[in-house]
């Protein structure tokens, strides 16, 4: 266990110790692993031209500073993704990073609107994802629970027409979310499809308070009726937020990496993810977009151990967290449950 002043790398023995410590992703979002390697492979294979001609370009075009300098790229990138075999390799390309990372657990996000807008059949990308994921589950022992995420900047009624399309296929998702830009896009633009995906049996959840401000958390919670709040960060200005959602136990899905990269906080020190978890609000570390942001689970938890002096009983804490707050059923909470246990 290191003391307050240890400093990790990725040979201490914090560093491995949180590399094979079990853990759960909440807050993915499978465009966003698509690493630079494979967006070449995949522009050659499809034969789509894109603005840069190797790594280096593609390292430089990743230095945006906001949200929405980042979804114009992560955008225009995913335009590589069109066949079924495609979907599925950027599928099983983060399944096999999760295995590397002793991820147990994943509930993955796609944006069908990306897709769907430039040709793209529903059924193509929801096919090759799903058949990615049950092979993760026999191949590699990975669980998983798939969200569909409408995109803000669009409107309701591409939203709804994207749930008519999802309706062959409701057997594969287990919710729905919201991304995209957030500012100027508030939940309760998309309170009517919430709905009819809640009387459709989906889960709810949404981005909100990422760079938005905590009213989009209350509207979240109250009008999209969301079982998870996705980043949530800004929760802190409202102190009435904050006493709301550690009585109810509300999960926020944090990801630490994605708050710096793009200036939600200026540096990781000044993240405020163990003060939430100090107040007893339900936090959970993620990724969000790990070939973007410079990291999957475990670099974002070494992170916070770097940053933040992150210690063993946190980890756990966070980890914990992340098993209470997932879709999947009771039996498989409690097998995650003994697995992190025994790894004490
Ligand atoms: O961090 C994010 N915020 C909003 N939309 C997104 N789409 C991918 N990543 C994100
Ligand atoms: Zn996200």
């Amino acid at each position: 266990m290191p003391n307050s002043t240890t400093q990790t790398n990725n040979s201490s023995p914090l560093s491995s110790w949180l590399t094979q410590l079990p853990k759960i992703e909440l807050h993915l979002h499978l465009e966003g692993s698509l690493e630079p390697q494979m967006l070449f492979d995949l522009a050659v294979r499809n034969n789509v031209d894109l603005p840069y001609v190797n790594v280096q370009e593609v390292t430089k075009a990743f230095q945006f500073t906001q949200l929405q300098d980042f979804l114009d790229i992560y955008y225009q990138a995913a335009q590589v993704l069109v066949t079924e075999q495609d979907f599925y390799d950027l599928t099983w390309a983060y399944l096999l990073k999760c295995k590397e990372q002793n991820v147990l657990h994943v509930e993955p996000f796609f944006d069908p609107q990306t897709h769907t807008d430039r040709g793209v059949a529903f059924s193509t990308v929801i096919n090759g994802i799903d058949q990615a994921l049950t092979d993760g589950k026999e191949k590699l022992g990975i669980s998983s629970e798939l969200i569909m995420c409408f995109l803000r900047h669009l409107d309701e009624k591409s939203a709804f027409e994207t749930l008519e399309q999802a309706m062959p296929f409701l057997a594969k998702l287990k919710g729905v979310g919201l991304d995209s830009s957030e500012l100027g896009h508030p939940p309760e633009k998309f309170s009517r499809v919430f709905a009819k995906a809640r009387e459709l049996g989906l889960l709810t959840v949404a981005h909100a308070g990422e760079e938005g401000p905590a009213e989009f958390i209350w509207t979240a919670i109250n009008d999209l009726k969301v079982s998870r709040v996705d980043h949530g960060v800004n929760a802190i200005q409202d102190p009435e937020l904050i006493t709301y959602l550690r009585q109810t136990q509300m999960p926020l899905t944090v990801c630490p990496l994605s708050n710096t990269k793009l200036k939600v906080f200026e540096h990781m020190q000044q993240h405020n993810i163990l003060d939430l978890l100090a107040l007893d609000i339900c936090v959970t570390v993620n990724s969000d977009d790990p070939s973007y942001f410079g990291g999957y689970m475990t670099e974002n938890f070494e992170a916070l151990a770097q940053a933040l002096d992150l210690n063993q009983t946190q980890a756990i804490k966070l980890v914990q967290n992340s098993i209470t707050a997932s879709f999947c059923d009771e039996q498989r909470k409690q097998e995650l449950t003994k697995i992190l246990n025994d790894y004490q």
